[in-house]
């Protein structure tokens, strides 16, 4: 199972610009989280900063009971080890072929011999659907073929958290499909925890189990998908349905003047940008068939169900109508219940 990690009260500047303050957040074992927010909200500095390649300023980020923040470069270097990192462009060195960059972490980190690395690259690239392409260069393949490669690497040592940055950046909307598809399927057969950071929102409706925002440098929210995807804060609504008409501007928040003139011009008809209505909850990918059920699905289910009379109740509805018969008497939930949630006292359904 892969490992938790318990972000508390992270904050990060450069110089004067504060670019996030006080993100408290968790990330559970082996569950898929997605971290959203317009462009320059510090979704990148983020990630580097979880696996210590930028130094906050304030909080705690514990890994396996290690604060990265705070501990020795020692054991800073053996907590990385539990990462496995795929940058935006993929990180590839250009003048090495797939295979030897596939191999280059199990070179550097560890002991094995040769014909071990063999097994594990060609294992990682059939895993990612590369195998045959081992002797190309990065430069001699797509964008998509790239972000793959970069997710071979970042599988070799085995890691217990995987963060990815973008993974969809550059893609097409087919390609983008795969690497959601990739993403689940990994998840499934590794159990890792994975926080995977995007703009896009059909990433962000169908792969994860949980979703944070990042916005005003602050984390709007975090928690299981349902609760943003039924959310009705603006800046939430306004970045799902990529509208122009919201708190978000061309290169940071608006003020209210402009959002009032906004709103005036929506009312007099004027189109705001999105294509359609993307707000609510659409079906969650589910992995290849023939591959293992996802663990983490499983204990995510445990988990929300223990959180449920905490959350907002369009989220609620959600994830009670998204539980079979069988799960619902599991949970002691009632079938009809207004709210989507309450005590049932009937039999055990005999349909799965
Ligand atoms: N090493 C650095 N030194 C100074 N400022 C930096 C550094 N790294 C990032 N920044 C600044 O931090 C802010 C957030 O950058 P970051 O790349 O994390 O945003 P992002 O949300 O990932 O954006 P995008 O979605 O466009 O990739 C930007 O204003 C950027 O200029």
């Amino acid at each position: 199972m892969g490992a938790e990690v318990v972000v508390e009260n992270l904050s990060k500047s450069f110089g004067k610009q504060a670019i996030w303050r006080d993100v408290t957040l968790t990330l559970p074992p082996g569950e898929v989280s997605v971290l959203l927010g317009p462009s320059g909200t510090g979704k990148s500095v983020f990630l580097k900063s979880m696996i210590g390649l930028l130094k906050p300023d304030r909080g705690r980020c514990v890994v396996n009971g290690v604060d990265i923040v705070r501990c020795s470069e020692r054991r800073l270097y053996e907590t990385r080890k539990l990462f496995g990192v795929l940058f935006q462009d993929g990180a590839l060195f250009g003048s090495m072929n797939l295979y030897d960059n596939v191999a280059f972490p199990l070179r550097e980190h560890t002991r094995k011999s040769e014909t071990e690395i063999r097994k594990i690259v060609l294992e990682k690239l059939e895993m990612t659907g590369l195998s045959g392409a081992e002797k190309k260069l990065p430069g001699e393949i797509s964008g998509g073929m790239r972000k793959r490669a970069g997710l071979s690497r970042a599988l070799v040592l085995d890691p217990e958290i995987i963060l990815c940055d973008e993974p969809d950046s550059g893609l097409d909307p087919v390609r983008t499909a795969y690497i959601s598809q990739l993403l689940v399927d990994l998840n499934a057969q590794i159990d890792a925890t994975i926080l995977i950071v995007t703009h896009n929102i059909n990433v962000a409706r169908t792969v994860p189990d949980n979703i944070g925002m990042l916005f005003r440098k602050e984390l709007v929210m975090f928690g299981p998908r349902e609760v943003l995807l039924t959310s009705d804060e603006p800046v939430v609504e306004q970045f799902l349905n990529g509208r122009v008409r919201g708190p978000i501007g061309m290169s940071e928040e608006k003020d209210s003047a402009q959002m009032a003139l906004e709103k005036a011009r929506a009312a007099a008809g004027h189109h705001d940008g999105s294509a359609e209505d993307v707000r609510g909850i659409v079906p969650q990918l589910q992995p290849t068939p023939g591959l293992p059920e996802r663990k983490g699905a499983r204990r995510r289910k445990d988990r929300v169900m223990t959180i449920l009379h905490t959350l907002p109740p369009a989220a609620r509805q959600g994830i009670v109508a998204s539980l079979t018969p069988r799960e619902r008497f599991h949970y002691g939930l009632a079938e009809h219940d207004a709210e989507g949630y309450g005590r049932i006292s009937g039999t055990v359904p005999t349909q799965p």
